[in-house]
């Protein structure tokens, strides 16, 4: 069994403006509603892929509501924890001349709802993959993800985390079964520029060092690298293609990896089906579905 955990779903609202400018009425030219959270995404990718997966997390408010019915249309097993105070986030997704997002912060999570969460979890056990990702809300504590992995150590439970800075490198001593920074995240926890797939390889190594037992890092238009628990590395650029939404790319690459490695047993295919995956994704105005994901690795 795949579960996923997003802590802090959103509906994603995307808009293009044409040159967008701070302190003026802008309008917009296109806009779409996703459900969004880096775990919902992993999911719908999963399914697309012909991977079920059952999507947990916390949910609120109208949004909330509207979330969990965009996940189940998207055949999604959904098993949401619903919280009282406050509502589900809007996250925005400005396309302009650059890309613009702004981020909320999330409802209100209790001690209650992080118990009801943990008891969800309890069931999990050898050969079952847990994927946390994304923020916490702000109410939370920081050592959020480092606990859900004590709490599951030792039960045979792969866990993948796609989290920034402290929620990543806390979890690092617990050795997560894969880990995905893109380049700017890793090179914000080690204070480096990493622009090259060459300047990665040695940071994405120091990070299997301190714990990671595999570690995917994303580069965008440049591809990514896998350091594998095997000692092999893999580098790729990414195929070409023009960018419509590039909004869930990481959290497809998440997905190609472990279809890729359930499939094949081959971190080689999976390294290749994250690329191809995160580009599909990348390249339409939906997260990636197979024949898309085919057709990329084909090339
Ligand atoms: N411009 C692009 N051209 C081709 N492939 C892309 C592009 N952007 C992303 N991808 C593909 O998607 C993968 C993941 O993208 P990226 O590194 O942007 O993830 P991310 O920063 O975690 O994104 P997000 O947080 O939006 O999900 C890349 O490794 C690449 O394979
Ligand atoms: O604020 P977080 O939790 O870090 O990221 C949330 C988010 O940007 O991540 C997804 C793309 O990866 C979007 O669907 C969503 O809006």
């Amino acid at each position: 069994m795949i579960c996923t955990v997003t802590f802090n779903p959103s509906l994603d609202y995307i808009v293009r403006v044409d040159d967008m400018r701070l302190g003026v009425i802008n309008r917009t030219t296109y806009e779409q509603v996703l459900p969004g959270g880096k775990g919902i995404n992993v999911s719908i990718v999963l399914g697309n892929l012909g991977h079920e997966s059952c999507a947990l997390g916390f949910l609120a408010g109208f949004t909330g509501a509207e979330i969990a019915r965009r996940v189940r249309e998207a055949h999604v097993h959904a098993d949401f924890i619903e919280v009282e105070n406050g509502m589900s986030r809007i996250n925005a997704k400005i396309k302009s001349n650059e890309e613009t997002e702004l981020n909320g912060q999330g409802p209100l999570i209790t001690e209650e709802n992080i118990e009801q969460l943990y008891a969800k979890l309890d069931v999990l056990g050898q050969g079952d993959t847990l994927v946390i990702s994304g923020s916490v809300p702000n109410t939370l504590p920081g050592d959020m993800y480092e606990r859900i992995m004590a709490r599951l150590g030792g039960r045979g439970v792969r866990i993948v985390v796609d989290a920034e800075r402290d929620l990543l490198t806390r979890v690092l001593p617990h050795h997560p079964f894969l880990v995905k920074p893109n380049n700017i995240e890793l090179g914000d926890i080690y204070g480096a520029q990493l622009k090259t797939r060459a300047d990665v390889v040695p940071y994405a190594q120091r990070m299997q060092r301190e714990g990671a037992r595999n570690v995917l890092v994303s580069m965008a238009g440049e591809g990514g690298v896998l350091v594998a628990e095997t000692g092999e590395v893999f580098e790729s650029p990414a195929a070409k293609g023009t960018v419509v939404n590039s909004v869930g790319a990481g959290d497809s690459a998440v997905a190609g990896f472990l279809a890729g490695l359930a499939e094949t047993g081959s971190y080689e295919t999976a390294f290749h089906m994250a690329l191809s995956a995160g580009s599909a994704s990348a390249f339409s105005d939906h997260l990636a579905t197979r024949p898309e994901v085919e057709a990329l690795m084909a090339r």
